[in-house]
């Protein structure tokens, strides 16, 4: 099973796009819906709003006089706050249950307004952000919707902002221009991106190989790599001693091929296997065959295990490795090394680019790695002196 969530400020777009997507094949989960069923007539939910906020909130026929409660929690934080208390859990409960009873190769995607100002982005695969810009948003819940242009302006300012969802968000759709525009989007989002996603964590088939060509710098890989590392970090729970972007991406100014380098490290391999599962259906399927697999037998000197992102558009390492073993400290002294050294990053990257054209004709990794792999080994000395003049520590 694939989890989307799936957000935006009020009157984005959300609903739209989730209706595209269940056009397409996706099990919609509506948290607008749900936190209206568990406040029906005769709920326990209705019984303990009427409990907190009084018997006014109720219309003639026993329910809920929803503008009633709305004036009331928007109007002030301390409201919306004992609101939220009351109906929050019992939205939170009742999402579980769908959720759980979702067809393994589903794609749910989850329509839910407050992903980000309940701090859930880590419970998906895949967060989509909907967005529009404020002016446009209030537009059209006045046009559209009927809204008091107060009352649409109130709600926004209830909610996350722009930049804090721009923080979580590992696909972006700006709804500010034409419908169409933005449902071509996400028709090529469901078929190039969603699809093979849901497939590939199913099936524990990690995204095709990587060829080795060398992107420029991108001065977003740290916050995109911080994502997956809080996803990750969540998932592995307990056993995780620390997570850590690594590799050539996590180099200010180091050009690199397009993927994530990330490290975990737990205390032993016994947790590395532990949280096999745990990751592989987290989106991040383990390889078989891999040093993790021949440490068993004691066959290799410095195991790690290597999952690898499942998200076809976004490539990730996933190394875990024990401290156990010397690997995890190198490969952070490595990075802070070249972080600190202009010069050797510098160096590095003319090996890099010459290798890269190398062997861009016969299109392999494989020789590409080992060469690399040589200038690799002589830094280290290097980087062991900087790392005792400086009093370096992981
Ligand atoms: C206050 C209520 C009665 C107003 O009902 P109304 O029919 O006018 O709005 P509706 O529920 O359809 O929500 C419309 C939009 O308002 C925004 N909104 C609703 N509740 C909240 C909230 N607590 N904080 C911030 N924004 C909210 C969302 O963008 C939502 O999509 C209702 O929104 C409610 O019970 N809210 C608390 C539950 C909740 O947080 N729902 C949102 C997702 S779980
Ligand atoms: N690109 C667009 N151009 C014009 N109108 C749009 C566009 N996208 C959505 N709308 C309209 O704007 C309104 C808000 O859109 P929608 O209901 O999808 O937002 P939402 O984010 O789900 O809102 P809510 O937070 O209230 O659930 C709707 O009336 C919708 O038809």
């Amino acid at each position: 099973m694939l989890r989307v969530g799936l957000t935006g400020g009020i009157g984005a777009g959300k609903s739209t796009v989730a209706n595209r997507l269940a056009e397409h094949g996706a099990l919609l989960v509506d948290s607008d819906r749900i936190a209206r069923e568990v406040v029906e007539p005769g709920t326990e939910g209705l019984a303990r709003l009427v409990g907190e906020f009084g018997p006014g909130i109720l219309a003639a026929d026993g329910s809920l006089d929803r503008p009633v409660l709305a004036a009331k929690a928007f109007a002030d934080d301390e409201s919306r706050r004992r609101l939220n208390a009351i109906v929050h859990p019992l939205v939170g409960a009742r999402t579980g249950e769908l959720m759980a009873a979702a067809k393994p190769d589903a794609i749910v995607v989850h329509d839910i307004p407050l992903l980000v100002e309940n701090g859930l982005a880590t419970a998906y695969h895949l967060v989509v952000v909907v967005d529009a810009p404020v002016e446009v948003r209030v537009r059209r819940l006045v046009s559209a919707r009927g809204m008091a242009e107060e009352d649409a302006r109130a709600r926004i300012r209830a909610q996350a902002s722009a930049e804090q969802r721009r923080a979580v968000a590992d696909v972006w759709l700006d709804n500010g221009g034409a419908e169409d525009a933005v449902l071509a989007e996400v028709d090529a989002l469901w078929a190039d991106r969603l699809v093979p996603f849901e497939a590939n964590v199913r099936l524990r088939r990690p995204r095709p190989p990587m060829s080795p060509k060398i992107a420029a710098y991108d001065l977003t890989w740290p916050a995109q790599a911080e994502r997956v590392l809080a996803r990750v970090r969540a998932v592995a729970g307990e056993p995780a001693r620390r997570a850590d972007h690594i590799g050539s991406t996590a180099i200010p100014g180091l050009p690199a091929k397009d993927v994530l380098d990330l490290q975990l490290t737990v205390s032993t391999l016994d947790d590395a296997n532990t949280l096999r599962e745990l990751l592989s259906d987290a989106g991040f399927p383990r390889l078989e065959g891999d040093w993790c697999d021949d440490a068993q037998d004691g066959g290799e000197p410095w195991p790690k295990c290597l999952h690898v992102g499942a998200d076809p558009k976004r490539p990730v390492n996933l190394h875990v490795r024990s401290v156990e073993t010397p690997a995890w400290r190198l490969a952070l002294l490595f990075r802070d090394f070249l972080r600190a050294n202009p010069d050797e990053r510098d160096d590095y990257r003319d090996v890099k680019l010459r290798l890269a054209e190398a062997h861009a004709a016969d299109g392999t990794v494989e020789a590409y790695a080992d060469e690399k792999q040589e200038w690799v080994n002589a830094a280290f000395g290097r980087a062991e002196k900087w790392a005792a003049a400086t009093g370096w520590t992981p």
